[in-house]
């Protein structure tokens, strides 16, 4: 078929005629292909009543046509006298299997390079008790928190700060870092005579990343502070109203607890914060409080600290501590004492003690991040063609056919999470379905920067509370989340950073418990196995076939041959790649099926290969959009045929990222944007204040529309 034969030379994308082969194809819809032909000499199809040109012919590419799949495919195709008979009695159209499964790249073997496994332990044997604290916190951590023993990092960190030192915290996600900072904090600030009253305002200020990190951090306090009642915790994020969270600052707020942009935003329009008193400042996730485009906003909140008062105990945090983090150790930290928590149990050297007293930034060991010891790693390599089949059988083999399974879905950008929720819940569900196919219940949820925060916090609840369920989400789900109970991590879109692999992956196997992840790359993508090693991260192969083989199970997507009465593997294979393609099938009608579908599809499409073209310089030459095959990426979005004008919006925007920067670049459109100031861009997209939120929600409900371009930059 025309549509899988080129490749990879996007400026010569153009829509594909592959729907327009079958003669008359009919859609669950009840509508049909017709064709006429134009005055010109082209076809002109209508689908109902919409109308398509054809595409021009295309020259196969002998390389990536392989013999094996025209064996297939010749085995396949059914004359069509044949395919009329057959079609008779069964209530499936006529399934083209070879358009999914032929003219892939092919599926390189990847080996994982073998890696030295640094490795934390969790939980260490001393109890809250053996610490100088206070006997109402030991109680609360008992019975209100259920905690008795310490873990590593809070055994390691409580008592240096404890002893009024600053610290640098490096531990495996999932491992305490909260309360190894909280409970000092805590019983420091108990103790101060006399009595801290609400109007002495903020004593100590924790900066988080994300408005659900601040949600989250913000229960802890208000635990942890239960029997110490005169001392006030509070939060500001974005999202919120503004006006209450000043009325709230006036009131007095002695634990502050705030994401960077919406406590920017205070400082610069409240007036209503005194620093004076702060004698704690509290960095969580510090690595990426520094990322591109918080410097600014840290650099404003330092500032603002540093006028009203120098005396202060700094903590810096996270599970992946980076070069950066030695410039902010510098100028914000007193002498910190670095602690982290790792022995190399592959040669039994525990490094516990050392770590505390080593006068060396971690970073200078060369980035090697730990990950959880019960946490299963694996990757699975899926042709474009094939990964939203693929993450469509896996998400069926976890909620259909295992029990409580929690399952969280990175996406790269708000727009394709918004898209694939739609399509996966209509159709794997079966609400789309006008045959009589049974329906599913699988509770999908979704996360994101772009929605309204009592949505967020709604959702956040929910996905905690559940046992079971599919939260599809961006980076904005990434760091810090303490979701119960999560059992499988998909990272659908690679992650910009081994670091935030690692956060990403972190946020199943918390505490000791079990946990895996499961890292989806194209053939062209493979490479990146490499990138992650080079971080002491190991991964094991999935293969996809193991994962779509689940649709063999879910009669929903049989075809019309009858596979499962021959046993042979290639009988078993053809069965497989029937119901991939019936799977496929559905999403294609389902999204073909309306004109705000299909507009949909192309948005989310067109926003991910926008995200493709802000993986950092370091990872360009494994992710490039010059190694995506945008018909094929089509197909990952539903789509039969990658949208017109796509590769030219893609050309503009990879010809700006080479252009320098010039005057104004605030006001350029993202896709005039450099490739680092689009990173910059989309991660705040997902970080920010919260207050262009609001005023941009606010806009949109007016005008009822909004460009992708306007979204990208929303918090
Ligand atoms: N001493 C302890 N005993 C048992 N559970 C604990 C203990 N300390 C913390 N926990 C629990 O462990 C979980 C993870 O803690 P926390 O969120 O602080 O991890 P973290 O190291 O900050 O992770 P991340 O790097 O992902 O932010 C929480 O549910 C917390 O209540």
């Amino acid at each position: 078929m025309a549509e899988d034969l080129l490749m990879l030379n996007i400026s010569n994308q153009e829509p594909t005629d592959s729907h327009f082969s079958e003669r008359k194809h009919k859609y669950s819809s009840g509508q049909k292909w017709t064709a006429k032909k134009t005055a010109n000499g082209k076809r002109k199809y209508s689908f109902g009543n919409q109308d398509y040109s054809s595409a021009k012919q295309r020259k196969p590419n002998a390389n990536i046509n392989t013999k094996h799949e025209d064996q297939v495919a010749s085995k396949l195709k059914t004359s069509p006298k044949k395919e009329q008979e057959e079609q008779k009695g069964h209530d499936r159209p006529f399934i083209k299997t070879s358009s999914l499964f032929r003219n892939n790249p092919e599926i390189p073997d990847v080996l994982s390079p073998a890696v030295i496994q640094v490795k934390e332990k969790v939980f260490t044997s001393n109890s809250f008790q053996e610490l100088d604290l206070h006997p109402h916190l030991v109680a609360t951590l008992n019975k209100v928190l259920n905690i008795s023993s310490m873990t590593s990092v809070q055994k390691q960190t409580i008592p240096v700060l404890m002893s009024g030192k600053d610290a640098v915290v490096r531990s495996q996600t999932g491992s305490g870092k909260t309360l190894a900072y909280g409970i000092p904090l805590v019983q420091s600030l108990q103790a101060v005579q006399p009595k801290i009253k609400r109007s002495d305002g903020p004593l100590a200020v924790v900066i988080v990343p994300t408005r659900e990190l601040a949600q989250q951090s913000f229960q802890i306090f208000q635990k942890l502070l239960k029997p110490f009642t005169w001392i006030v915790p509070g939060v500001l994020m974005g999202g919120e109203k503004r006006k209450a969270e000043k009325a709230r600052l006036r009131k007095g707020i002695n634990v502050l607890i705030s994401t960077p942009g919406r406590l920017v935003d205070h400082i610069k329009n409240t007036l209503s914060i005194a620093f004076s008193a702060v004698h704690w400042l509290v960095l969580d996730e510090a690595d990426r409080t520094l990322d591109l485009g918080f410097e600014k906003d840290l650099t404003v909140i330092l500032n603002a600290l540093n006028a009203a008062s120098s005396a202060r105990q700094t903590v810096l945090l996270s599970a992946t501590l980076t070069e950066g983090l030695s410039r902010l150790t510098s100028i914000s930290m007193n002498d910190p004492v670095y602690i982290q928590v790792s022995d190399v149990t592959d040669h039994g050297v525990n490094t516990l003690e050392t770590s505390l007293t080593s006068p060396s930034p971690p970073s200078q060991q060369g980035d090697s991040y730990t990950v959880p010891d019960k946490l299963q790693q694996y990757m699975v390599v899926v042709p474009s063609k094939l990964r939203l089949v693929c993450l469509a059988a896996f998400i069926l083999a976890r909620c259909k056919f295992e029990r409580d399974q929690k399952v969280i879905v990175f996406i790269s950008s708000c727009e394709a999470v918004e898209f694939l929720i739609t399509l996966l819940s209509t159709v794997l569900c079966g609400k789309s379905s006008t045959e009589n196919k049974q329906q599913l219940s699988i509770n999908f949820l979704r996360l994101h920067g772009n929605m309204e925060q009592e949505e967020r916090t709604e959702v956040f609840q929910e996905f905690s509370q559940s046992k079971t369920g599919v939260l599809l989400c961006t980076d904005v789900a990434a760091r810090g989340l303490d979701l119960p109970q999560v059992t499988w991590i998909v990272q659908f879109n690679p992650p910009t950073s081994a670091a935030e692999y690692v956060h990403r992956v972190g946020r199943t196997a918390r505490i000791g418990a079990q946990g895996n992840g499961l890292l989806f790359l194209t053939p062209s993508e493979t490479a990146y196995v490499d990138v992650l090693a080079s971080h002491n991260i190991s991964l094991g192969e999935m293969k996809m076939e193991v994962i779509l083989s689940t649709l063999m199970q879910d009669e929903r997507f049989k075809g019309r041959g009858n596979w499962d009465k021959k046993k042979s593997a290639g009988a078993r294979e053809q069965d497989m790649r029937e119901r991939a393609t019936v799977l496929q099938t559905d999403f294609e009608n389902y999204v073909h099926g309306s004109a705000e579908s299909v507009q949909a599809a192309k948005k989310a499409l067109q926003s991910f290969v926008r995200a493709y073209t802000a993986y950092p310089s370091a990872l360009k030459h494994i992710f490039h959009i010059r190694h995506l095959h945008l018909g094929h990426a089509a197909k990952s979005f539903g789509l039969r045929d990658a949208p017109q004008g796509l590769s030219s919006t893609i050309t503009d925007s990879t010809a700006n990222g080479k252009s320098k920067k010039k005057g104004k670049d605030n006001k350029r459109p993202t896709a005039k944007l450099t490739a680092r100031e689009r990173v910059a861009s989309l991660i705040r997209s997902e970080y920010t204040s919260g207050i262009q939120q609001e005023s941009k929600s606010k806009k949109k409900r007016k005008k009822k529309k909004g460009s992708t371009e306007d979204e990208l930059t929303e918090g």
